[in-house]
């Protein structure tokens, strides 16, 4: 856990976080923990989220809707699917002060930006993406140091005013993230190789598993400590939130899928026809992407109490 701060300076007063789930409640957390001057007050659609986040005293205030959390809010964060954020901006249009800036967390950020430019028109809107997370969702899920030591890719749009950049940045740096400005088209296509991709991959491999049951049952169950566990891990992903995903990067994701499809027939060619030395060239290479992740420090920094394996 980060030392809380102890001043604002370019800070946020009035944070309204609008979906309490697990990156909103960890966003709330966070805030409480690293901006202990700021109030933070929170609403969720759902009304029993609502009621769980109200219990957990997560939040200076739980408001009963979304134009009354951002009534006088400085920044508002936008916690919800990438699908609901066009309705979840339109719900606070006529409620947000003039001055407030609007960022979201969002997986996805070239369609998110089109939609929270067509629902907040003339309002400054700085996309952000903090790339954190588990495969857990909801209010009891979030935890303060989620965004510790991650990337937090901030994707404003064309010409957005750069005191609105550095405050949203310099928020996310509060919360412990290490910020880097990005183009939303680009950000979309980093990350369907290095998240998108890899979340479609693991719940094919469980689901094909789990069809495959007849024959594999027992080596399912007995042999998931191993890699197949990793993989059920990513594959409980929230169901609404990836096939969100899917849908808003579609173009980004099915590119790589395509890039990744031949090179998995280039492996399945090298084990029909005994290619060893292609096999060990290729894992030699992917074990190095490993070992140079690790010696910059960038491994799993999750804490064990906010898994759900555990
Ligand atoms: N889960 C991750 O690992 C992760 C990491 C980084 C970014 N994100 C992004 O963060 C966002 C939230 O994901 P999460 O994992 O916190 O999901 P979650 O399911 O835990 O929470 C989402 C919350 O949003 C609420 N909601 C839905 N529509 C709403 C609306 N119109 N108005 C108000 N509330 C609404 C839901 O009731 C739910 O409580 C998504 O855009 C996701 O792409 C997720
Ligand atoms: O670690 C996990 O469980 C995650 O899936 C987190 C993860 C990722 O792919 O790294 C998932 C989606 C996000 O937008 C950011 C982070």
């Amino acid at each position: 856990m980060l030392p809380p701060s102890t001043t604002l300076g370019t800070s946020f007063a009035r944070v309204t976080v609008i979906g309490l789930g697990l990156i909103g409640s960890s966003v709330a957390h966070a805030v409480r923990a690293q901006m202990p001057g700021a109030t933070v007050t929170g609403y969720d659609a759902d009304p029993e989220v609502r009621a769980v986040a109200q219990a957990m005293h997560l939040c200076s205030d739980v408001a009963d809707s979304a134009g009354a959390a951002v009534i006088d809010a400085e920044l508002v964060v936008l916690c919800v699917p990438v699908g609901a954020m066009g309705s979840a901006a339109a719900a606070i249009r006529d409620d947000l002060p003039a001055e407030a800036i609007v960022t979201d967390v969002g997986s996805c950020k070239a369609s998110v930006l089109a939609a929270l430019t067509d629902a907040l028109p003339g309002v400054t809107i700085i996309p952000a993406h903090p790339v954190a997370g588990t495969e857990r969702s909801g209010p009891e899920a979030g935890f303060a140091s989620l965004f510790h030591k991650r990337w937090c890719i901030v994707t404003p749009p064309d010409g957005a005013d750069p005191v609105a950049i550095e405050r949203v940045s310099a928020f996310w740096r509060r919360l412990g993230a290490e910020v880097e400005l990005m183009a939303p088209d680009h950000h979309d296509r980093v990350l369907a190789v290095t998240s998108h991709l890899p979340h479609l991959i693991a719940y094919t491999i469980v689901g094909t598993a789990s069809d495959l049951e007849e024959v594999t049952r027992s080596e399912v169950i007995k042999y998931s400590a191993g890699g197949f566990r990793d993989f059920t891990r990513i594959a409980a992903s929230d169901p609404t939130m990836w096939r969100d995903v899917f849908l808003s990067n579609k173009e980004a994701v099915l590119e790589m899928l395509q890039r990744f499809s031949e090179d998995l027939s280039e492996l399945q060619r090298a084990i029909r026809w005994d290619k060893g030395d292609q096999l060990f060239d290729a894992f030699t290479r992917t074990r190095a992407v490993r070992r140079s992740i690790i010696e910059q420090g960038q491994d799993d920094a999750r804490p064990d109490f906010g898994r759900s394996d555990h």
